[in-house]
């Protein structure tokens, strides 16, 4: 199986356009190297401290709704950014200038982002699915950040695509290689994670929409 086949981000100054071109042509894009070592490294370590810390959960499916713990569908645990560290400041800071760029091209009204550090034991999967369906929970553009430093193919625990939601080809898969960035259309790239042979650590996140009416106040968790 191919790495990042379709890589579709540059480099530089470019990754935004990379992201975005891909986006508009395949409703997903994949640029490695997107955030710098330094950072995702860091990243890495505050996730590894605070599942040493306990602060990982078993994760749920759904959004306010019975928070089912069904490890048929995911098994791995998680634990949500709230922009406590230095680190998950830069990286926020990032995914703010990916929200800017991605309005100003694209009109998508991204509008706040909600993200959590995942980390997926020997084993752990997550079933192929759509992060929002119907507008169900306001999820319009997901982001997958990759915290592997030396991840090799042969552990598996790859990111598999496809291009719309009844698609049966596979579009493309991604490995989870420390600083690769991978976005798609919440409502369009229905997706799996493959189990893996060792710890696979990732930041997930999902721009939503701005739900707040008049008579619904929906922050975001
Ligand atoms: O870790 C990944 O590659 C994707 C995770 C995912 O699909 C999710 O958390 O919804
Ligand atoms: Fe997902």
């Amino acid at each position: 199986m191919q790495d990042n086949v379709d890589s579709l981000g540059g480099v530089g100054g470019d990754r935004l356009d990379g992201l975005i071109d891909g986006l508009v042509q395949h409703g997903y894009a994949i640029s490695p190297g997107y955030f710098p070592l330094s950072l995702v490294r860091a990243l890495r370590e505050e996730a590894q401290h605070r599942d040493r810390q306990g602060e990982f959960q078993l994760a749920g499916i759904g959004r306010r709704q019975v928070h089912q713990k069904d490890t048929r569908v995911r098994s791995d645990r998680t634990c949500w950014l709230r922009g406590e560290t230095l680190a998950q400041c830069q990286l926020l800071e990032g995914l703010e200038s990916l929200r800017v760029a991605v309005n100003r091209s694209l009109f998508m009204g991204l509008f706040e982002l909600e993200s959590h550090f995942a980390i997926y034991g020997p084993g752990d999967y997550y079933q192929r699915h759509l992060d929002a369906f119907n507008g169900n929970n306001g999820r319009l553009l997901s982001v997958v950040l990759y915290l592997n430093e030396g991840w090799q193919s042969q552990w598996g625990g790859r990111l598999r695509l496809w291009p719309e939601p009844d698609a049966q080809g596979v579009a493309s898969e991604v490995e989870p290689r420390a600083g690769t960035l991978v976005a798609f259309l919440s409502e369009k790239i229905p997706h799996e994670v493959l189990a893996a042979t060792r710890e696979r650590y990732s930041i997930a996140g999902w721009f939503r929409c701005n739900n707040t009416t008049a008579d619904w106040l929906d922050p975001p968790r």
